[in-house]
């Protein structure tokens, strides 16, 4: 991970960012060490995802979920769900670490919080795991469809991902067609592979990168995709950057190298500080799909589970993350503020419109 900023006063990060209420899950009989984070509910229920990863001070794990938990508030309200903003991390590998008593004694921490904050899947966790989350509380979604889940979120979310670069393209080049485009997908995880898929439906190039090298190899073969070295991936010459891994690749370092038009990627915070690297890609030049308007697939799988939505009613709501992303692309130009200010001004509005309807009755 990128080095962040790290919390010296939890009171005063929490202050700083308006989280409500963050929950420290300690239990030595299973090994779990975890941290839920409630952000906003003013629209409705906290929803996040579970990330497990293996931070490497306690310190980064708490400056990821206060940053994811924020992201979500923004997420939900951009894309017109009525739910609020959380996120939660487990820390460990989830490759050695992971346990079903370890995931269900997580689940217990959640059924604690009575409905403030519902579970999803993200890195390092997958549906069988929300399975065993749901063993403990009905308060998750994402588990298996054979089992009444809606099962993994990630094509849907590349799905969005592929809405948000077209409105990106439209921008940029006055054409949603992708033919002749090429794309870096930096993480071929989960939403990675199928955003490589979908790309190749639109005879896209694509390079492939992931920290993981016989997955580089295995998926870069499966699609017809070049595999390019995680190191190079700032070199190559590519239309568009798709980050898909995790956040705070786009920083100073990054934005000097880029040499893309567009980034528009499925990873949460991606800018490693919004105001300072948002305005550096204005300043040059480069058009940035804020990610939680465009990543907003998954949530909106958990929402539609949630409600009972069927599966038309899904794709709807995911294919409107086009004229969403145009909306903020036409406000940051209209304004001509970055589309990241463009998108929060967007969002912080709905919440405060709908904390006015809230407090009238
Ligand atoms: N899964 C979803 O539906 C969903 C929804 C919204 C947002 N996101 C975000 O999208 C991103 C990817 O999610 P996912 O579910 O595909 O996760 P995943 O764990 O399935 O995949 C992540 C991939 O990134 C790779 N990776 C990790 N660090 C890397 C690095 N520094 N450089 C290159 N590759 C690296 C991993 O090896 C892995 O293959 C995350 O930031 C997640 O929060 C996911």
């Amino acid at each position: 991970m990128p080095e962040q900023h790290l919390p010296e006063s939890i009171f005063n990060e929490l202050n700083a960012f308006g989280h409500k209420k963050v929950v420290f899950c300690s239990d030595p009989d299973t090994n779990l060490k975890a941290i839920i984070a409630i952000h906003d509910t003013t629209l409705g229920p906290a929803f996040g995802g579970v990330r497990m990863w293996a931070y490497r001070t306690e310190g980064e794990a708490l400056d990821d979920v206060l940053r994811l938990a924020k992201s979500m508030t923004y997420k939900a309200a951009i894309a017109g769900l009525n739910l609020g903003g959380g996120y939660s991390v487990i820390i460990g590998d989830s490759r050695q670490d992971k346990t079903e008593a370890l995931l269900r004694k997580y689940g217990r921490f959640v059924k604690n919080l009575n409905g403030e904050f519902i579970a999803a899947e993200d890195v390092g966790t997958n549906p069988r795991d929300m399975e065993y989350i749901k063993m403990e509380t009905s308060h998750v979604t994402g588990a298996p469809e054979n089992i009444g889940g809606s099962g993994d979120p990630s094509p849907i979310t590349a799905l969005g991902v592929l809405m948000g670069i077209k409105a990106c393209t439209r921008e940029m080049y006055g054409s949603d067609s992708l033919t002749g485009k090429s794309v870096i997908v930096q993480g071929i995880g989960h939403v990675g592979e199928n955003l490589v898929r979908l790309l190749r439906d639109e005879n896209v190039k694509v390079y492939a990168s992931d920290i993981n090298e016989e997955r580089v190899i295995q998926i870069s073969k499966k699609y017809g995709a070049q595999p390019v070295s995680n190191n190079s991936i700032f070199d190559i010459d590519a239309d568009i950057y798709a980050p898909c891994a995790m956040g705070g690749t786009v920083n100073t370092q990054t934005i000097a190298k880029l040499k893309c038009g567009i980034i528009a990627g499925s990873a949460n915070n991606q800018l490693l500080d919004e105001k300072v690297h948002g305005q550096m890609l204005v300043d040059k030049g480069i058009l940035f799909a804020p990610d939680y308007v465009i990543n907003a697939g998954g949530i909106i799988t958990g929402y539609s589970e949630l409600m009972n939505f069927n599966k038309k009613r899904t794709l709807q709501l995911t294919e409107n993350i086009y004229e969403a992303t145009r909306n903020v692309l036409k406000l940051s130009k209209a304004e001509n503020i970055s589309t990241i200010n463009a998108a929060n001004k967007i969002a912080e509005k709905r919440i405060e419109d709908i904390r006015k309807v809230k407090s009238s009755y």
